[in-house]
């Protein structure tokens, strides 16, 4: 709970012609109506911030904490009527009373419906010129000491991702917004696949740049990660393809302007895709950090993955519909419908090590929300176990007992190292799962018949347990290895070859036949929306080594009379 704190200013000001007193701490500034006594308003959650959005009620008391303060601007007067820094005029001269001769515009972070913030903006206007000139610095001196907030700002366009809107959202919904919060950008549109990790390898003036921000979807999303990552371990002198060695974490912050087809990493750390919402959590410097997974495959590094990591069912989606990307993100609801009716099962090992120590199970009724405590405990044991990494990975041998193994035929393999929550399924593949607990989850669903896995995936938009169903597994782990059945052994591939060409036959045969059942011997992992080239491979979480400008999903606001400064 926030209270104002000692007061830094304080004064009688207008706002709309009415009589407020308005005070600022180093954390709030309120405005409380004075002709009227203050009303406490029973829908007004902490620091009384509206719910919904709407122009400022001059009978209600406001509170903003200064965090959430964007930006003050003064406005200017000119032949009697005031004129805004952005040239738009507006007499509020004669509209707030003759008496008033000088106004600063306080603009704020607003929360609305579904996790959206909004600008907002307050005009006080104020008696005399001195009064108002304190009032901006004293603002801007608040403002100035956070020192969470990014400067400068790189920023990648991806103009091909989702509906190809990613230039119009980032010049029209998010960079006046930057502009205003005194923010600098330097923008580099994309202009073929991997541009903006290429720059990030090798050309970024990273040391410039307080932050990187992405517009685009989760593709987009890892082209960064996979250029910052990257950097970071070549400047800090760790090799990046190592198996042995721990990453080193990146220190560069990245904001995600959602602009692409599924925007799952978005919205399970936001808790909505919304570009105005997305950039006034980088503008507040909000951080948040996130799990990455690397994937490898015989000891050679493959790539990140930091939200789903598909064989089966979500492999063959992605597949199937990178050749239907004219159709934007409707492709993955068609190659769904159609992957569901082929309904091909795959046969392979997986091994993993159960995560161990920590708090929290993925049939957990609890959710990862902002200032998660479960990734607060198990990230800080995390950071203890890499300490004495080495010992930990002779523990992480076979040898230690402590992995199992799970042979079958699966419909799908997945590891969500996050909920992976979209808005196809707003509560996500692993609903319990946690941001940045240094875990993934990893769920295995087993041969079953069609009917039983659209029950499964219903589940996926309601209310019930996706898990509680004989044939799905779910494991949280730290570690774990995938082996398709035919790359087993060496007589398991002569085996194999004579049943590949088999089903190489049945295959061309059974093409237009999908519900026939001859399965393909092999699928693809989808990696964070991107194809893997190999499907034998070994998956290993590093705990928190990215960080975003976000801050998790908030908790719906409590009624609470005592946390409202107002009533105080
Ligand atoms: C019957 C309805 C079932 C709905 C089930 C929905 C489950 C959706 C889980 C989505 C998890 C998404 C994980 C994120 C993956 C992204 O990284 C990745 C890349 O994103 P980007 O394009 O922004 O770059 N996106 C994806 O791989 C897309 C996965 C989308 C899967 C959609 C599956 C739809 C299934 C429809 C089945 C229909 C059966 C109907 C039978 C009558
Ligand atoms: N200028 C470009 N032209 C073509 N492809 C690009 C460009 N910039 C990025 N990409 C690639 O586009 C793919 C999809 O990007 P993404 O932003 O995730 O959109 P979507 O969510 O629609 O898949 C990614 O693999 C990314 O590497
Ligand atoms: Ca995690």
């Amino acid at each position: 709970m926030e209270r104002p704190g000692r007061l830094l200013l304080q004064s009688e000001l207008r706002v709309r012609n009415a009589a407020y007193d308005v005070s600022l701490s180093r954390s709030l500034l309120i405005w409380k109506r004075r002709t009227s006594s203050p009303v406490y308003h029973p829908f007004r959650p902490r620091f009384c911030v509206p719910l919904f959005p709407r122009r400022p009620d001059p009978g209600v008391c406001h509170s903003v904490p200064v965090s959430e303060i964007i930006s003050v601007r003064e406005e200017e007067e000119e032949n009697g009527s005031r004129q805004r820094d952005d040239g738009s005029w507006k007499k509020i001269r004669e509209r707030e009373g003759k008496d008033c001769r000088q106004a600063f515009t306080v603009l704020y972070v607003e929360r609305c419906r579904q996790h959206r913030w909004r600008c907002a903006e307050v005009t006080f206007t104020c008696s005399d010129e001195a009064v108002c000139q304190h009032w901006v610095s004293s603002i801007r001196e608040q403002l100035a000491s956070n020192t969470s907030r990014p400067k400068h700002l790189l920023v990648y366009i991806n103009p091909y991702g989702g509906k190809r809107q990613g230039k119009r959202i980032y010049e029209q919904k998010v960079a006046p917004l930057f502009t205003q919060a005194g923010i600098s950008t330097s923008v580099i549109v994309t202009e073929y696949a991997n541009h903006a990790r290429d720059h990030l390898k090798m050309e970024a003036e990273l040391k410039k740049f307080d932050g990187v921000v992405c517009v685009g979807g989760d593709g987009m999303f890892s082209e960064i990660i996979h250029g910052l990552i990257w950097r970071t371990q070549i400047d800090c002198g760790v090799d990046p393809n190592s198996t042995e060695e721990a990453l080193s974490p990146c220190s560069l912050r990245i904001g995600i302007i959602p602009a692409g087809s599924t925007d799952c990493i978005c919205f399970a750390s936001v808790g909505t895709n919304d570009p105005v919402t997305s950039a006034l959590h980088i503008i507040v410097g909000d951080s948040q950090p996130l799990d990455v997974c690397s994937v490898h495959h015989n000891n050679m590094f493959l790539r990140y993955s930091v939200s789903l990591l598909g064989y089966g069912f979500y492999g063959d989606v992605l597949s199937d519909s990178e050749r239907k990307r004219w159709m934007g993100p409707a492709r993955y609801d068609f190659s769904g419908l159609k992957m569901f009716l082929t309904h091909h099962y795959y046969e392979g090992t997986v091994s993993y090590l159960p995560a161990k120590g920590i708090i929290g199970t993925p049939r957990d009724a609890t959710r990862c929300r902002s200032g998660c405590v479960i990734c607060q405990h198990n990230g800080q044991l995390n950071s203890e176990r890499s300490e004495k990494y080495e010992m930990d990975e002779a523990s992480d041998s076979e040898s230690s007992g402590e992995w199992r193994t799970i042979r079958g035929k699966f419909l799908a393999i997945n590891a969500a190292s996050m909920s992976c929550a979209c808005p196809r399924s707003p509560k996500g593949l692993s609903p319990a799962a946690h941001l940045a607990d240094g875990t993934t989850d990893l769920i295995l669903v087993r041969k079953c018949s069609r009917f039983n896995f659209l029950r499964h995936l219903l589940r996926h938009t309601s209310k019930d347990d996706q898990f509680d169903l004989t044939f799905i597994e779910v494991h949280r782990v730290r570690r774990f290895r995938f082996m398709p059945r035919h790359c087993q052994s060496d007589s398991d591939l002569e085996l194999d070859l004579h049943e590949n060409s088999k089903r190489q036959i049945f295959s061309q045969i059974c093409k237009d036949h999908p519900a026939c059942g001859c399965a393909p011997a092999y699928s693809s992992w989808n990696c964070d929306g991107e194809i893997l080239t190999h499907t034998a491979i070994d998956v290993r979480v590093h705990g928190q080594l990215i960080k975003l400008f976000a801050r998790g999903i908030e908790e719906l606001p409590v009624f609470e009379d005592l946390s409202n400064p107002c009533a105080i």
